[in-house]
């Protein structure tokens, strides 16, 4: 027995073209989405991804900008570039890529950003909706897992979902949209003992750690759905997730490849979003 793929980057062509049909009539009421990305640094892997939503942008007729500045640029300037976007209104969703310089502190920067453009749902308004379960901008890593697994006939509801990794982007608030779609859920990290065996009792592993194939197939349960989230480049200049996807193909009953599992998700989820909050900005 064989694992069935699940096709990310396919399932995420199909909702962005539902959205572009969306799109299209909102912008013959003549407004346009509009989404700004800012990127401190020149770290190269976030150059892919603003490559990525860019061009996502340009699929779906956004209007996008990407600010580029340089990693030594001050708090206080990133937050008066904020600031700016926060009140231009052909600007709905802003997007800092993290992480960011380390003189250079995240939760300032993450409360600054208005929260009707967080269309990454970091900041702490939208965090709280989404622990309350009111409609929130839902971050987009989170909700392209669910996404993926609604979309594959696999539905939460009643099973056990084991989340390896807590940061708040990725593990904290996909164990909480789990629970919202009634799973029962299992959240573990780095201080988990037996961490093999709890990943075994998952009939849904959702893995988000940052180490390139940590998950061997001694960690699944026959049958179980593992999304992998991990998006780690190796030395060969390769991408890996962090599950050992050859090793699980043939224990799982369903795995996500990296590339192209939850990675277009993301940026999917983020046009939603964006288009959301155009929106509402506009009711
Ligand atoms: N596909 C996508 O769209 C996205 C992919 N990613 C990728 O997902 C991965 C995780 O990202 P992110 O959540 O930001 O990472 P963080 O580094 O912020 O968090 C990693 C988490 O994994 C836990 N952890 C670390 N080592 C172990 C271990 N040996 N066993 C169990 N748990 C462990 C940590 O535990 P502790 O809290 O105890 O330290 C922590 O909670 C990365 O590969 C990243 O590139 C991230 C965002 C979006
Ligand atoms: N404010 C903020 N919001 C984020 O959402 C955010 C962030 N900062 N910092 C970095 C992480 C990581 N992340 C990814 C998005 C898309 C792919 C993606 O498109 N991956 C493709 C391949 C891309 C490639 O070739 O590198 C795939 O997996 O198929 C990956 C990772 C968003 N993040
Ligand atoms: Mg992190």
């Amino acid at each position: 027995m064989s694992a069935q793929i699940i096709y990310g980057k396919s399932i995420s062509d199909s909702i962005r073209q539902e959205l572009l049909h969306e799109v299209e009539t909102f912008k013959s009421k003549g407004i346009t989405p509009g989404l700004v990305v800012i990127l401190v640094g020149e770290d190269p892997a976030s150059q892919v991804y603003v490559r990525n939503k860019a061009k996502a942008c340009e699929q779906l007729g956004y209007y996008s900008e990407v600010v580029r500045v340089p990693a030594e640029t001050t708090q206080d300037e990133l937050l008066e570039l904020i600031k700016k976007y926060n009140t231009q209104e052909n600007i709905n969703g802003i997007l800092v890529q993290l992480p960011l310089p380390k003189h250079i502190e995240e939760k300032a920067i993450i409360d600054a950003i208005s929260v009707e453009k967080d269309v990454d749902g970091f900041h702490p308004e939208n965090v709280g909706n989404l622990m309350i379960g009111d409609d929130a901008l839902l971050p987009c890593t989170p909700s392209g897992v669910i996404e993926l697994l609604k979309r594959t006939g696999n539905h939460p509801a009643g099973k056990h979902a084991v989340v390896i990794g807590r940061s708040n982007i990725v593990g904290k608030p996909v164990a909480m949209l789990l629970l919202r779609e009634n799973a029962t859920v299992t959240i573990c990290h780095s201080r988990t003992q037996n961490i093999e065996e709890m990943a075994r009792q998952a009939d849904i592993l959702v893995v988000a750690v940052g180490i390139p194939k940590l998950v061997k197939k001694d960690w699944v349960k026959p049958g179980a759905v593992v999304i992998d989230v991990g998006v780690n480049r190796l030395p060969d200049g390769k991408l890996c997730g962090d599950v050992d996807y050859d090793d699980v193909l043939d224990v799982a009953g369903w795995v996500t490849p990296v590339p192209g599992g939850v990675g277009p998700m993301t940026i999917t989820m983020l046009m939603a979003n964006t288009l959301k909050s155009a929106k509402r900005a506009h009711e």
